[in-house]
């Protein structure tokens, strides 16, 4: 047995499934999880020394590929002053007045330890601004482990059967209304439904978590009048997209000005970080000026603040997101080529440097068009990548990150892998 199937078996018997959390587990590609030793740049190293080129960037936070160097210094200097206080401390400022310039709706902003306390927040707190009770959400789109936003979801819940989770009570969702994604007429009946009690529309404006697929036809902005006309919030959840595909999301490519925004992922740097914010007229109404309780013994730690820090201003500096631009283009030509050498017409989507190839030849737009996509095909196709040394996602509907750290040479051995296993699959 190799390390990593050592290490499996002993995670099994003490950790459910052997991992913890379900979207690193192989079942879905009928398999076993490699362990990973160590990671830097573009790379990972797994427990038997085996190198791979990674294109999950820790789902998301590795924008400047892994254990970058000015992150790392900025982590065993803050280390060196303490690990937490539970007291405020300046890079806690420093950290939201940096996320109030980078994110243009956001006027003031509370730090929490992941997406889903963002999102979970954001919602309790668009429900005691409103004084309203139902949201709506998109059917795919996924906010975390959330009760009330664990209907219809994406991400590991899709990938493994189980989009409306058990142990979510039917009285926990019944606020909660889907609806399918890019679909004016549902959201427009939903309104009309139950327009005077719906508190919020949360959505990824670029949904990514059950393949990656885009709004059509100013979705967005239909979904900013539309709420705006009932006075409900606009909540996007930029978890995945924030500080990613721009300086300030999705939000600042499309000009959408919503009124709550979810972060996390990169601006933790790797560490444990969530964050929303949105009008302030709105964030007072937390505690302890405003009556929507919301806390965290850890929230604003200064290890996790400066790690966060360190990241947003490697961004900042220079031509960050011209470069993830660069080398996305450079990979979507080359795998646009070698599906069309390889005599077909696969769907492939990106933004940046997030990306998503779909087997299947239709468009795709919302969940449905998603699953269109052939799990046969993706199965063999994911081993043949792994086996080259490039590590996807072992699930068709996850999205792919590009680092800073990913060079022309790592793009290009990518490519090619990309032709071979599209030719193996025959
Ligand atoms: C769009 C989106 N929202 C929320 C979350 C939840 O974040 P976390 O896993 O940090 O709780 C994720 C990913 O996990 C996400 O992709
Ligand atoms: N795109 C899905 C995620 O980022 C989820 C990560 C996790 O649940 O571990």
């Amino acid at each position: 047995m190799n390390q990593s199937a050592q290490l499996f078996s002993r995670a099994r018997a003490v950790i459910p499934g052997g991992v913890n959390s379900p979207v690193r587990a192989f079942r879905n590609v009928d398999g076993d999880p490699f362990f990973v030793q160590s990671a830097k740049g573009a790379y990972i190293t797994d427990a038997d020394g085996r190198q791979l080129i990674d294109y999950i960037g820790t789902w998301g936070p590795a924008i400047l590929g892994h254990a970058p160097e000015p992150v790392l210094n900025a982590v065993h200097a803050a280390v060196n002053r303490g690990l937490g206080y539970g007291i405020p401390a300046p890079s806690e400022v420093d950290m939201a007045e940096m996320i109030v310039r980078m994110v243009p709706s956001v006027e003031k902003v509370r730090m929490v330890n992941s997406g889903t306390e963002a999102t979970m927040s954001a919602i309790r707190l668009a429900r005691g601004y409103t004084g309203r009770r139902k949201i709506i959400k998109f059917i795919g789109c996924y906010h975390g482990h959330v009760d009330s936003l664990l209907v219809a979801a994406g991400s590991g819940a899709l990938t493994f059967g189980e989009p409306d989770s058990a142990g979510v009570p039917r009285e926990m969702t019944q606020l909660t209304i889907t609806v399918p994604y890019n679909d004016r007429e549902a959201v427009k009946k939903a309104f009309e439904l139950h327009g005077r009690d719906i508190a919020a529309v949360i959505l990824e404006p670029f949904p990514a978590n059950a393949g990656l697929y885009f709004p059509q036809n100013g979705f967005l902005h239909f979904l900013r009048k539309i709420t705006r006309q009932y006075d409900s919030l606009l909540i996007f959840d930029e978890v995945m997209t924030g500080f990613r595909v721009a300086p300030g999301g999705v939000q600042q490519l499309h000009g959408i000005t919503p009124d709550l925004t979810c972060m996390g992922k990169v601006i933790g740097g790797g560490l444990p970080v969530g964050a929303f914010g949105g009008r302030a007229e709105i964030m007072d109404c937390l505690s302890p000026l405003g009556s929507v309780y919301q806390a965290g013994t850890l929230s604003g730690n200064p290890v996790a603040m400066a790690a966060g820090l360190a990241q947003l201003r490697e961004l900042l500096e220079g031509n960050a997101y011209d470069r993830l631009e660069q080398l996305g283009a450079r990979l979507e030509a080359g795998i646009r080529e070698a599906i069309r050498k390889h005599g077909r017409n696969y769907t492939f989507h990106r933004a940046g440097s997030m990306f998503c190839l779909f087997f299947t030849e239709e468009e795709v737009y919302d969940l449905d068009t998603a699953q269109k996509a052939s799990k046969a095909l993706f199965k063999p196709f994911f081993w043949n990548m792994l086996e080259q040394g490039v590590y996807f996602a072992p699930s068709p509907y996850e999205t792919g990150f590009i680092s800073l750290a990913h060079t022309e040479e790592d793009i290009d051995r990518t490519v090619e892998a990309v032709h071979a296993s599209l030719s193996r699959l025959g």
